[in-house]
């Protein structure tokens, strides 16, 4: 029933093919029946979110956008981990113009996913510290396989949540738990996590995972889009319009903390120990 195309607008096995030549960081797959697309994040080992990852997956938001999708199921090819957050190579030692380019695509990717007007789930079938929660944290509903690791952990290696990753959590678990998070950079188990709220529902295993995710998206494919689709950016246009009109300023702050020679430091370490694993 799922084929692999380019998006929804080919449907030729040549145009397979090309597809999965292009772009094999993020596989596309489309249930004709429904419409519902689930892209799975494929950048062994850990998913971590550089450039070309981010590029990739914000080509794909601005085609399922264009093309009107129906839904989205986000989840990753990775069997221990959703997503390992930032690529930290790419805030260590990087060029400025480096720099510059990755943020920007960082903020195109989340802007697109926030505000993504079909129906979005992120099927959590693995880690998903600091960038990786943000993914799952932009999506509508999020459903978590047990045992992993879930959270904002910035602090924890001297960096700092974006105010934009911030606003996220603070609107799923609450201004005082996402304090309190935040500060002590708490990674939180998956059981943890559906207990606070921060996601919606444990399944037992991927496969569980899946259904459950589809589950969502049918209940969701049953309300008016219109009026579905209103009702949700209605929710997150102050978070979405903070971003917008700051985004040079979010960029600047980046810039200039990462280029700090402690910050810099605290990479190197914490480079070294996931190295020394
Ligand atoms: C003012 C604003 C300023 C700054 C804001 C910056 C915002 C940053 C947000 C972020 O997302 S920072 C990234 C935070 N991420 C993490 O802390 C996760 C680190 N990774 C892990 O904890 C683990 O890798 C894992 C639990 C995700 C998976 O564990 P496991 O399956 O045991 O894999 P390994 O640890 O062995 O990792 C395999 C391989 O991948 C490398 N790696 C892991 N994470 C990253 C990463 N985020 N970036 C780059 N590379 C990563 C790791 O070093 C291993 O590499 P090998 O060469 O040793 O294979």
């Amino acid at each position: 029933m799922f084929v692999l195309r380019q998006c929804l607008t080919l449907g030729t096995k040549s145009s397979v093919r090309n597809f999965a030549a292009a772009t094999n960081l993020v596989n596309v797959k489309i249930n004709e029946d429904t419409g519902v697309v689930i892209m799975e994040l494929n950048k062994p080992p850990v998913n971590s979110l550089n450039y070309e990852l981010l590029e990739a997956m914000h080509r794909t938001l601005v085609k399922l956008e264009n093309e009107r999708c129906s839904g989205m199921i986000l989840t990753s090819s990775s069997p221990n981990t959703f997503s390992a957050g930032l690529d930290l190579l790419e805030m260590y030692k990087p060029t400025v113009d480096k720099a510059r380019k990755f943020w920007g695509m960082l903020q195109n990717t989340w802007i697109k996913l926030y505000s993504a007007p079909y129906p979005t789930v992120a099927a959590i079938n693995g880690h998903s510290p600091a960038g990786g929660c943000l993914l799952a944290m932009s999506c509508e509903y999020r459903i978590m396989v047990p045992k992993k690791k879930i959270g904002l952990n910035e602090t924890q290696l001297g960096i700092v949540a974006p105010q934009w990753f911030q606003d996220c959590m603070k609107n799923i678990i609450g201004s005082r738990q996402a304090e309190k998070a935040l500060i002590a950079g708490t990674l939180f188990s998956s059981e943890e996590a559906a207990k606070i709220g921060l996601i919606d529902e444990l399944a037992t295993d991927k496969e569980d995972l899946m259904k459950k995710a589809h589950d969502f998206m049918d209940e969701q494919l049953g309300l008016p889009p219109l009026a579905r689709s209103t009702v949700k950016i209605g929710f997150r246009k102050d978070t979405l319009n903070r971003l917008i009109n700051s985004r040079e300023v979010d960029t600047k702050y980046f810039i200039d903390f990462i280029f700090q020679p402690k910050v810099q430091e605290s990479l190197e370490m914490y480079l070294q120990a996931l190295k020394k694993k």
